[in-house]
């Protein structure tokens, strides 16, 4: 009988991701169409924020120095207008929000914390804080402060930064390319006639959605045929992509050539078998020359498979290809809501719906890696190690969402 050596999980990653290399390709893109984009390039702070002094509420800006006084109101500054210093003795400014504050006072009195108020004369408490609701320029970040860095990805947030800086165009990583293929005679593509010894591909359909998802673009190139000479032909046509994910055809049946195929053309396995349910046939490599160093990944063809394997394998190192720094899955903390089981001796995927900081199992962790709607009906997984085979209602689990964040630093995802 032949026996497979199985890649232990973690080493799996660790070397997928070591191999993954940072695309170097960038372009400038205007900073309405950067959302989800990778920044190539640090942005430096270009001006002061706040760029001037100002004031944080609406009330009165005098010295400190005059704490306890009444003073006189000698003017009244609005946003936007400059005022130079103009104040005497026992005088003092009525101010608005966000108003510049001249340099001849110090802090600000909101207009509800005043002793009283009449006929231009307010009564200042006897016991203030210097400097209160005085934002001084360039405390937020001054010039030359590092706002953002390579590799961190663009969203509301960043734009509205860049926004403040009157910056409108950014350099990016250019996407990079992904080919989605499928495997398989028994596929028929959706708007076909599919017969009942054939299977509609969903597969393809599930990727470049998830792929989308996650801000990627992806063109979706069509079914290999089970056959190794067609297999070969087909992939040498891909060698433009950066990347290239396949479902299906990876396994040891007598029809799966995909590891043939693409040994024949150039490739560098990574690894081929990991020690993990579902996703066991799992291949990783790259073609170096000939394809420019293609990254490849030969997903197993159960559509439960290939999906939750995209989430705990594919989308990291796409991250890291694509020149980002976030290529760890954030978890978050649940509590399990029904005890399952799971099989020792392999790193276990389990299905499962987390929400409102509970976890709960799939289907009690009891479906094949062929069905299609559990992964609908879950919307997270959980990894447990090889040696657990029981997790107990009222555990705390580490969950993985499939609309997580990614993080700079690794996470610990066992169970
Ligand atoms: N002797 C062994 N047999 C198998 C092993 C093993 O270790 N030893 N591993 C099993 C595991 S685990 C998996 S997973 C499957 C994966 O096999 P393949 O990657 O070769 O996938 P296929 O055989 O081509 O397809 C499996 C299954 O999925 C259906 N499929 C394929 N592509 C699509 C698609 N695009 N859309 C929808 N469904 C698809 C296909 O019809 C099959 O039913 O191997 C086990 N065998
Ligand atoms: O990877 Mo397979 O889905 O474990 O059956």
């Amino acid at each position: 009988m032949l026996k497979k050596e199985f890649l232990d999980f973690e080493l799996a990653v660790e070397k997928s991701l070591e191999n993954a290399k940072a695309t170097k390709f960038t372009e400038i893109v205007n900073i309405e169409d950067a959302l989800n984009r990778i920044i190539s390039k640090d942005v430096l702070c270009r001006k002061n924020l706040p760029s001037f002094n100002n004031s944080a509420m609406d009330g009165f800006a005098v010295k400190f120095l005059d704490a306890g006084k009444s003073l006189k109101v000698k003017k009244i500054i609005f946003a936007g207008e400059k005022v130079e210093p103009c104040l005497e003795e026992n005088e003092c400014y009525k101010i608005m929000t966000g108003a510049q504050v001249p340099s001849d006072v110090d802090t600000i009195i909101p207009i509800e914390d005043v002793i009283s108020y009449k006929d231009e004369i307010v009564t200042i408490p006897e016991y203030i804080k210097k400097g209160s609701s005085l934002r001084l320029k360039g405390e937020e970040k001054a010039i030359n402060d590092v706002l953002f860095k390579k590799g961190e990805t663009i969203n509301s947030s960043t734009l509205a930064v860049f926004a403040s800086q009157g910056i409108t165009k950014i350099e990016v990583y250019k996407k990079i390319s992904i080919a989605v293929v499928s495997t398989g005679n028994e596929l028929k593509e959706p708007w076909e006639e599919a017969s009942e010894d054939e299977i509609y591909n969903c597969n393809s359909y599930a990727i470049t959605t998830l792929l989308e998802e996650k801000g990627f673009d992806s063109t979706y190139i069509g079914v290999i045929p089970d056959n190794l000479e067609q297999s070969i032909d087909f992939i040498n046509s891909l060698s433009c992509y950066d990347v290239v994910i396949t479902t299906g055809g990876i396994s040891m049946g007598d029809a799966d050539f995909m590891a043939e195929a693409f040994r024949q053309n150039g490739l560098k396995t990574i690894f081929h078998g990991v020690n993990i349910k579902p996703g066991r046939p799992i291949m990783m490599g790259v073609i170096e020359k000939e394809f420019n160093n293609c990254f490849v990944m030969c997903l197993p063809g159960n559509p439960l498979t290939a999906m939750v394997n995209m989430h705990l394998f594919a989308i990291p190192v796409l991250n890291k290809i694509q020149g980002g720094n976030s290529i760890y899955q954030d978890i978050c903390l649940a509590v399990n809501k029904e005890d399952f089981k799971t099989k020792t001796g392999r790193v276990n995927i389990v299905l499962g719906t987390a929400k409102s900081g509970e976890f709960n199992v799939t289907k009690k962790n009891k479906y094949g890696s062929g069905m299609i709607t559990v992964l609908n009906e879950s919307n997270a997984i959980v990894v447990t190690k090889p040696d657990k085979d029981f997790t107990a209602q009222g555990e705390f689990l580490r969950v993985i969402r499939f609309g997580c964040s990614y993080l700079e630093t690794k996470t610990e995802i066992f169970n």
